[in-house]
């Protein structure tokens, strides 16, 4: 397996980072257009192996849907085969066929549509026989596990007969990204109403359009977590808007407490260096893609910060709350639960001459652990893992200065 091993380094002088497009934003446009009847002009769509698979498979359309690894893309095209009545397998690697898919395909199965398991029910692989008749246009669904499964009932719920009424029932957990789907949706047409727990779409058409890509709030949050680690320097992130659809925009305020100042200019965002306020607490209830670049970051920063929300990371691409306990013990630190959900960081008081990474196949292991390159020389296993969201992540490392030698 490669492994990378990057230099110590904690001053950056003013860099410019062309940051990736959303992988989130795209791959419900490309939902999105695959609905609309007419032209769309779709623009900025992500690297992001999430979106570049979703592209193949919608294009290509084999018999056999393989997301990989992404979960966007398996549960958005699950609800896709079925509304465009298609007989489809949904499959994707080992972990993505650990990762839950039940309460969509209950929700879709009240709906009218024949889905069949191919191997452990509530999980893929399965089997889509498509939807021919809508049996119901009222369903109820957890929104405590993912909301993935909701934006994926939402986006096809315009093109049932009957329009759909989904009721959100107990804690909703990712709801900014529930937003987003709504917002996109609206940008092409599409009326709805959210009262209380009751999202109601009716029968309608998308209307085409253009949409530009935003950059990607998740990706940029590595980078603000190297500035506040960093002695000093500068950075400029392009593509960002401070209304952005993307919850992760969070970072902003959670970087603004850890020494980071954010100022929009330019169509990006300029980080600078101001003096650290401290994080007590953050709830990460609808950002949990932030959790792992928060929690290496006040480890580094002596923070310690108390997390909750983080009920979901256990079944994203990997368990993330034990890969992260595992990693970060290699730097005397921890996020040790403290309370039932409740997570506290446990910052480090020595740092070790170097500190190898394990990346647990999750692209988020491996750019959140970078910047504590700022503090000592690190090794990371399995570099490509950042294909699946950032493939030119390690590129713009090198751009910031940072030294890195590839191993085999
Ligand atoms: O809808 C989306 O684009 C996403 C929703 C979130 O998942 P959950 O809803 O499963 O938390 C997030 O973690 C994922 O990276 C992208
Ligand atoms: C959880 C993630 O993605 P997905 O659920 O779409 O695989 C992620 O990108 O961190």
């Amino acid at each position: 397996m490669e492994t990378i091993h990057l230099a110590q380094k904690s001053d950056f002088s003013a860099t410019h980072i062309p940051l990736p497009s959303s992988k989130s934003e795209s791959n419900r446009v490309l939902i999105i257009d695959a609905l609309t009847e007419g032209e769309n002009k779709l623009s900025n769509l992500a690297e992001a192996r999430d979106t570049q698979t979703m592209i193949s498979l919608l294009e290509k359309n084999p018999p056999v849907f393989d997301v990989l690894d992404a979960g966007t893309t398996m549960r958005f095209l699950t609800a896709y085969a079925a509304i465009t009545n298609q007989n489809k397998v949904m499959t994707g690697t080992p972990r993505m066929c650990d990762r839950p898919i039940g309460i969509l395909v209950d929700a879709l199965r009240t709906i009218g549509a024949e889905i069949h398991y191919l191997g452990v029910e509530g999980y893929p692989p399965m089997a889509i026989h498509g939807l021919s008749e809508q049996k119901s246009e009222k369903v109820k669904i957890r929104g405590d596990v993912s909301s993935q499964y909701i934006s994926a009932l939402l986006m096809i719920a315009p093109l049932l007969p009957k329009g759909l009424e989904l009721e959100l029932e107990g804690k909703v957990g990712s709801r900014s990204y529930i937003e987003m789907t709504l917002d996109t949706m609206s940008h092409f047409g599409i009326s709805y109403e959210w009262i209380d727990n009751k999202i109601t779409v009716a029968h309608q058409a998308y209307q085409p359009t253009t949409f530009a890509v935003e950059s990607d709030w998740s990706g940029a949050g590595y980078w603000f977590s190297l500035l506040a680690c960093a002695d000093s320097g500068e950075l400029f992130l392009s593509g960002l808007k401070e209304n952005s659809l993307q919850g992760d925009s969070a970072v902003v305020e959670i970087m603004g407490q850890l020494g980071v100042k954010s100022t929009f200019k330019d169509g990006g965002v300029l980080l600078e260096k101001q003096p650290v306020k401290g994080l007590k607490h953050w709830d990460f209830t609808h950002c949990p893609d932030l959790a792992q670049t928060i929690a290496v970051t006040c480890a580094i920063l002596g923070q310690n910060a108390t997390f909750t929300g983080l009920e979901s990371l256990k079944i994203k691409e990997t368990d993330r709350i034990y890969a992260l306990q595992q990693e970060l013990a290699k730097f005397n630190a921890d996020l040790k639960e403290v309370e039932p959900e409740v997570y506290q960081v446990i910052p480090s008081v020595t740092m070790p001459a170097e500190v190898k990474i394990h990346t647990y196949e999750d692209h988020r292991m491996a750019m959140a652990f970078m910047p504590l390159i700022t503090k000592t020389r690190v090794s990371i296993e399995d570099p490509s893992v950042v294909n699946k969201s950032y493939p030119s992540f390690w590129k713009h490392c090198e751009l910031t200065g940072i030294s890195i030698v590839s191993q085999s």
